[in-house]
């Protein structure tokens, strides 16, 4: 198969699709691999390192685009790049399509097959090819939160693990998964009072069992949770209802209610964000204030440590990125339901239910689609 990979064009996105092992590992395997020129620089691989590795480097995105059977990214694709896909072309990347109707008619009418990282499943009812990134996001959120706490940044000027007779910034970090679970370890790691809420008993029993030291848990209804918001210094948002809309858990009006110069760091702004006034920011201009409460809410947080996430993600992607180019997509995904559960679009019709269900558009079997 001819295995493609652009340079990431979302602005501040380093990440790239393949590394030069990722390729080296298709091309063993009687593959074709077609790297643009300078795609791995932001995450300190050179063309020639993936020359070394066996691969092709291609000048443009547009010849990546139209060489490529399989295209092999990061990022959902951009307007552009969305123009450049073809009837029966493999796409294999984030798409986050719950929140972005824009993208999703684009990959609809392009007739192409896209396979979401953020779906695939694995036995253990986890999301292999979320998870590195969610732990990564994971691990920056009370960073970029402390910075953001900061007078300079709009904060109000606390330090996360106070300091001898002062006490520490309070954190409540709402989900308790991934991104929680790194998020809160960190929080705590750096003084914090953490708090964890979610809406799963199991989760919050393993969380018990394993940080009871480290930081608490509540599970999450509403009054617990509009409690905690009000009394903290920052709020990570890091819910998740696989492939759906983020619910909004912090209202506009509980802002009113929360000190002045909290932070919100919403992680789960790529399905939408869980609170009402987030919107989407890139790593340009992260941050903004509404009502006197800071907000981060940039979308593709790993693209700020792009080799650790690159790493961390070609790790994750390799094993399936080679079923799919060995044995095509419809055998790939017939011989793994959790692959399967990957297939978000097929020739013009949606395959993921959660992501109809928000875009209020119908949806087709993923089992139909490889028929
Ligand atoms: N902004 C960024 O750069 C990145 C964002 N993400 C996003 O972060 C979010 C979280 O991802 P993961 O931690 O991997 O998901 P996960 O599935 O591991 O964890 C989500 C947790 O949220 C809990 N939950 C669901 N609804 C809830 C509610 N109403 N109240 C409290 N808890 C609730 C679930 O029980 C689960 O434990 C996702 O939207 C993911 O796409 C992940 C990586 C990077
Ligand atoms: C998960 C995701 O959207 C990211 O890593 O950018
Ligand atoms: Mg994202």
């Amino acid at each position: 198969m001819k295995i493609g990979c652009p340079t990431e064009i979302k602005p501040q996105e380093f990440r790239v699709g393949m590394t030069p092992d990722a390729a080296r590992e298709a091309v063993n395997h009687g593959h074709t691999v077609y790297i643009q020129q300078g795609a791995g620089l932001g995450a300190g691989f050179a063309d020639a390192d993936y020359q070394a590795a066996g691969a092709a480097i291609l000048d443009t995105a547009e010849e990546i685009f139209a060489t490529a059977d399989m295209i092999v990214k990061v990022k959902e694709p951009q307007a552009i790049e969305r123009k450049m896909l073809r009837e029966g072309q493999l796409l294999y990347t984030y798409l986050h399509l719950a929140p972005d109707p824009d993208q999703t008619h684009d990959l609809l009418n392009s007739g192409c097959t896209a396979i979401a990282y953020e779906t695939v499943t694995d036995a253990r009812g986890g999301l292999p090819l979320l998870a590195p990134m969610s732990e990564v996001a994971g691990r920056l959120a009370p960073q970029v939160g402390a910075y953001t706490l900061q007078k300079a940044n709009g904060g109000r000027g606390v330090l996360m693990g106070g300091v001898p007779g002062v006490a520490p910034a309070k954190v409540v970090v709402i989900g308790g998964g991934v991104v929680g679970t790194h998020a809160a370890k960190v929080a705590a790691g750096m003084g914090a009072d953490v708090t964890v809420l979610d809406r799963s008993l199991n989760r919050l029993k393993y969380l018990d069992d394993v940080f009871g030291r480290d930081f608490k848990n509540r599970y999450a209804t509403a009054g617990a949770t509009a409690e905690l918001v009000r009394d903290a210094d920052m709020v990570i948002g890091a819910v998740l209802i696989p492939g759906a809309a983020a619910p909004k858990l912090v209202s506009r009006a509980d802002l009113s209610e929360m000190k002045p110069g909290a932070v919100l760091v919403d992680v789960a702004i790529d399905q939408g964000g869980c609170f009402e006034t987030s919107k989407a920011t890139t790593h340009a201009d992260p941050i903004y204030e509404v009502d006197g409460i800071m907000h981060y809410c940039v979308a593709n947080m790993p693209g700020a440590v792009a080799r650790t996430s690159t790493l961390a993600l070609g790790n994750a992607t390799l094993p399936f990125l080679l079923n799919l180019a060995d044995k095509g997509w419809k055998k790939a995904c017939a011989d793994d339901p959790h692959l399967l559960n990957g297939l978000n679009v097929h020739s013009g019709k949606l395959t993921y239910a959660a992501v109809g269900e928000a875009l209020g558009l119908d949806v087709i079997s993923a089992e139909s689609a490889i028929q």
